[in-house]
């Protein structure tokens, strides 16, 4: 499959609302008050940005001035109905204006709260998703002797609803509580156990997990696309009815410079960031360890890669065309291709939900920021 680069970005906005359109007594129609994010996908075309390698910080700061209207305002006096879809709707319409608007947007999410959220895409689908969190333990049968995961041991787990929806005109797509009240007999019974215990997860891996309440969930909401899966907070599993997806997250502490930004530009210095880089992996079921690939193996064959970019100058790395992250992108993917063949996505960001996202097969859902 070709490549799909994505820019993203992230912008908080500290905002009042009161979502009238929910019924009567519904809590949310309450006067109340968020930390949103606002977050943007798109497929830049070449020489959009003020110089090669600004295209993050440009985005950003598209984003940035499409939000300052709803930042410590009351959402209803901007937007008639201020649903997280709508939202998502006018910040859209906002950065597509004419005159300088952002070619390419592929999604325009909002994060209510660090766990529920919509990403409103170019079709007018609505990915609604929502995170619960249980603490339960586990023990994977089918690891090789010695590993450590064959242990009883636990994780406070967490588990991503994601429902996908042709929007239309409508002000909400599946409401949050729809969600909750279907997860709330999986979370009875996960929560607290040992799930080698619940019949079905015999050898619970991240990935039977999801195959689990993927069968469990998906008659009662057919709008279900992906389930996820958090086994700690830098690893986990994806699974859509048909294909098994793992990811592994990893921080990178280094230096860069934007040698292509303007004479006096701060960026053309040596700076620094805390990336987060996320490695994504697609690929079959192994019957017998119940996993796809180990979390701890892509970790270790990744190694000497991270050794490379881990406490050093990304500004002296062979290979570089810019430093910025869709450049760093693909030059790990070339380098982690021959060792992970599974590989088929790389999330660099070098802020909070602000980076480039470098895909060349199935995409695969959007995780929080
Ligand atoms: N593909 C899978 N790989 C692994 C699974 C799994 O379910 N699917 N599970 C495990 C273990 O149960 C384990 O608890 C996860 O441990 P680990 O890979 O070490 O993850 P950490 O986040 O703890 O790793 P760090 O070393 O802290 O980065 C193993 N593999």
């Amino acid at each position: 499959m070709p490549d799909h680069l994505l820019h993203v970005a992230a912008a908080g906005f500290e905002s009042a609302c009161r979502i009238d359109v929910l019924p009567e007594g519904h809590r949310s129609r309450r006067l109340h008050g968020h930390s949103f994010l606002a977050k943007v996908r798109a497929r830049l075309p070449q020489g959009w940005a003020s110089f090669p390698g600004g295209e993050v910080d440009d985005l950003r700061a598209r984003l940035s001035e499409a939000i300052a209207p709803l930042d410590y305002a009351l959402l209803n006096e901007r937007v008639a109905h201020p649903t997280d879809e709508n939202l998502a709707r006018w910040i859209r319409g906002r950065l597509a204006a004419a005159g300088r608007g952002v070619p390419g947007l592929e999604q325009v999410g909002i994060q209510s709260t660090l766990h529920s959220g919509v990403d409103l895409d170019a079709k007018d689908h609505a990915h609604v998703w929502r995170r619960y969190v249980f603490e339960a333990a586990h023990q994977l049968t089918g690891v090789p002797a010695g590993h450590k995961c064959g242990r009883m041991h636990g994780h406070g787990f967490e588990v991503i609803l994601h429902a996908d929806q042709d929007l239309g005109a409508r002000d909400l797509g599946i409401d949050y509580d729809h969600l909750d009240a279907c997860w709330a007999p999986i979370h009875a019974q996960f929560h607290h156990a040992c799930l080698n215990d619940i019949p079905g997860l015999e050898n619970p891996t991240s990935e039977i997990i999801g195959a689990w309440i993927w069968e469990r969930l998906k008659p009662r909401l057919p709008e279900l696309s992906w389930v996820t899966v958090y086994e700690t907070a830098t690893c986990g599993a994806h699974y859509d009815g048909r294909h098994y997806r793992i990811w592994k997250e990893l921080s990178l502490d280094s230096s860069l410079r934007l040698r292509r930004a303007p004479e006096g530009d701060p960026r053309r210095r040596i700076h620094g960031h805390t990336y987060n880089l996320r490695l994504h992996l697609c690929a079959p079921l192994d019957e017998v360890r119940g996993w796809t690939v180990d979390f701890g193996d892509v970790k270790a064959l990744f190694d000497p890669i991270f050794r490379d970019l881990d406490h050093q100058p990304l500004h002296e790395l062979q290979g570089v065309e810019d430093n910025d992250p869709a450049s760093l992108a693909k030059w790990i993917r070339d380098r982690a291709l021959p060792a992970l063949p599974a590989l088929d996505r790389i999330d660099l960001y070098e802020t909070r939900g602000s980076g480039a996202i470098l895909s060349w097969g199935e995409e695969g859902p959007a995780l929080p920021v």
